[in-house]
């Protein structure tokens, strides 16, 4: 388990965070540092503390204990509008749009909101007109770029789940919390998945949480394990995978598989045999 760097360390850190809900530990002493451009997963059974985890970060809630630092500023008491101003942005598992307002919108109104000191630029056509044009580049790196002026409503939900990341990432946040980004996404949104976080969040930490490992394979170096709000283990993706405990603990296989018996010869193997 790596423990978490002094305050100062560049990028986003966690530090001791518990969070109780009534009696209910849910999160308990979970440390963690998110180097800048670096992609971190959070894995765990169901009910492990990751929700409630990226809430902490997000400033949904409040820890009992422990901070939260970036780039060296506390943020552990801030509310979400100043961890967004700081940089941190979220995409819901349940896209946060407005039905009624379009692709195009959502992606210039979310490059505006997170910049107050540019609001003086909307006087300015010529900057406006950028804003949109990257607007529409962002639409069409998550391949919305046919529906550009179709209502957030209209979309299915795949396309409402890019969107959410888009706009999300549309405020050239620091770092990203998704939560669950492979949820309900069709195959072939799913493969658009890791190409558009390389060319719309370069650059950009993205802390995680996801069930899919081979989506976390794809776009996670390292992976914080979650038990019972508590950290498991952090380790190199590939390593955290394979590590028995994590197998036993999230993928619910045994911890170590007896070596099975040769069947004799004439045998018939049985292939859905629990070791
Ligand atoms: N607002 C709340 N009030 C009471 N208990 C809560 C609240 N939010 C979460 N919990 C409890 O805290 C624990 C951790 O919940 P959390 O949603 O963070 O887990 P999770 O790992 O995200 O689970 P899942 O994978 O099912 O989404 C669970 O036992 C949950 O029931």
């Amino acid at each position: 388990m790596t423990s978490p760097p002094a305050t100062g360390t560049t990028g986003l850190v966690l530090s001791g965070l518990t969070r109780r809900h009534g009696s209910l530990t849910a999160v308990e002493d979970v440390g963690l540092h998110l180097p800048p451009g670096a992609r971190h997963a959070v894995i765990g059974p169901n009910g492990a503390g990751k929700t409630t985890l990226l809430d902490l970060v997000a400033g949904a809630i409040a820890p009992h204990r422990g901070t939260v630092t970036l780039d060296g500023h506390d943020l552990t008491r801030a509310g979400p509008a100043r961890r967004s101003r700081f940089g941190i942005a979220r995409s819901f598992q349940r896209p946060a749009l407005a039905d009624e307002v379009s692709v195009l919108d959502h992606l210039v109104l979310a490059a505006w909101h997170h910049h107050p000191r540019r609001r003086g630029a909307w006087r300015s056509p010529a900057r406006h007109r950028a804003v949109r044009a990257d607007a529409a580049e962002q639409a069409a790196a998550v391949g919305l770029g046919d529906a550009l002026h179709t209502r957030a409503g209209a979309l299915p939900h795949g396309r409402r789940r890019l969107l959410d990341v888009a706009a999300a990432l549309a405020s050239r946040p620091r770092v990203l919390l998704l939560d669950e980004p492979a949820a309900g996404l069709t195959d072939d949104e799913l493969a658009l998945l890791p190409g558009l976080l390389d060319e719309l969040a370069d650059g950009v930490s993205i802390l995680l949480v996801e069930h899919h490992t081979e989506v976390i394979g794809r776009l996670a170096g390292t992976v914080t394990v979650l038990v019972e709000g508590r950290t498991l283990l952090t380790a190199p993706t590939a390593q955290a995978l394979e590590h028995p405990a994590v197998r036993a603990a999230y993928l619910g296989l045994p911890e170590e598989t007896p070596p099975r018996p040769r069947p004799a010869e004439g045998d018939t193997p049985c292939s859905n045999s629990t070791p």
